[in-house]
This record gives structure tokens, sequence and C-alpha cells, in this order.
């Protein structure tokens, strides 16, 4: 049987690329197999030294909603909402999932990844509000690699002038990959929802620009 150009199975090959004016989103439903995603599941939840960090808001401090962990190469230190992070290890794991990224964007961009932040959605009161990943250490145009294991989750984006959203539910296994000025004019985020649900990892793999000292 032949597909057309609009039936073409979704597959690692062929992205589907988000109609979203003035970014560059593309998304891999089953970047990973199944067998993969469950198993890298299983392990990061165990393996991770998870933590709910607390970061300082209209100078209060307070609890994040999900608990994080932060791995990349040893110069990886990152700042975000002024929490300075010193970076964990790569597990065996995550630097698998690493070189699965990179093949993903080697064609489009060529991007070496030094560091990922993982996030642990407990449930559904765990959440990420609207955000860019726009932190000067991050660059220009940064191209950021998103893995999903677990639960999916709608992920939201909001053009900052026009307030429009757009919403892509990241499924088990998944990879989006935000590249081109997507940053700069969107933020996103992961709403709360009262649905009983089960637990999310999310992987954002980045590229730390090294700045002067
Ligand atoms: O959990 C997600 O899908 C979003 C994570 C995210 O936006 C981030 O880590 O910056
Ligand atoms: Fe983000």
């Amino acid at each position: 049987m032949q597909y057309s150009l609009f039936e073409a199975p979704r597959n690692e090959a062929s992205p589907y690329k988000l109609p979203l004016s003035e970014a560059d989103v593309r998304y891999f439903p089953s970047a990973l197999s199944q067998d993969d995603a469950d198993s890298f599941f299983a392990l990061l939840k165990n393996e991770l030294p998870w933590q709910q960090d607390t970061i300082k808001l209209f100078g209060k401090s307070v609890k994040i909603p999900r608990l994080q962990s932060w791995h990349g190469d040893p110069e990886c230190t990152y700042t975000y909402s002024n929490l300075t992070m010193a970076p964990n290890p790569w597990t065996k794991s995550l630097s698998s999932i690493k070189a699965k990224c990179e093949a993903l964007c080697a064609q489009s961009y060529g991007t070496r990844f030094n560091s990922v932040l993982a996030n642990w959605y407990r449930d559904g009161k765990d959440s990420m509000s609207f955000h860019s990943d726009d932190e000067p250490e991050l660059g220009m145009n940064p191209v950021i690699a998103s893995v999903t294991l677990g639960e999916a989750r709608p992920f939201v984006f909001k053009h900052k002038e026009t307030k429009e959203k757009y919403t892509q539910v990241l499924e088990h296994g998944s990879v989006l990959i935000m590249a081109g000025a997507t940053q700069s004019h969107y933020v996103h985020g992961i709403a709360k929802t009262a649905k009983p649900i089960g637990g999310r990892i999310n992987l954002t793999f980045r590229h730390l620009i090294q700045r002067a000292r």
C-alpha cells in the first residue's frame, strides 16, 4: 500500500512539525521503542538523585511542584530561577538517551548536548509554570530535545505577544525538539490536572555555552 504525504505513518524518520509561526518545533512520537521507554522509565525513576528544590519567587522561598535532577559534563553548572545547580554525573541510561537525541538532531542541527535537566512529575498536582528556556548560557536560538517517559501530559505553547496557545500531548517514548526562535517567541509549560494520573519523567537535553571566567 502506498501512503500519500498526508497519510504517511508518523515515525522516527518523519517528525510532525508543529504549526507554530516564528518557531521550529518537531515531534517524534515513538523515538524510543516501547521496551526501551518502559525500561528507561523504571531505571531513571530509581537511579536519579531526585530532589524537590526551593526557588526564590518575589523574595519568598517556595518548593517547586515536582522533583528534579541536573546532570552533565563537569563544567555545566546551571542557574535557574536563582537556583544554582552543580551537575550530577551522566548515568548509562542518560548517556544512551542523549545519543538518541543527538541522532535525531544530526541532520537538521548537528547539536551535541552536554547537560540534561530531569523532571519527575509524581502525579497531576506536579506541574511546570509557563517559561522560556532562554538563560544566557543556552545562547541564541538553542536546540533543546525533550524526552517524555511515563504518563502522557499536555505540553502547552503560548505566544508571548498574541497569547495564542497550542497544545501537543507528549507521549511515552516521544522526543520533542525545540529550535530556532521558539524560545524568543513562546513560553511553554505543563499544567496541573485533577485527574488521577501516574508519574512522568521529562528530560530536557541542552547545550550550555561556557562563559569566559
Ligand atoms: O516536562 C516538560 O515537558 C517540560 C520541561 C521543561 O520545559 C523544562 O525542563 O524546561
Ligand atoms: Fe522548558
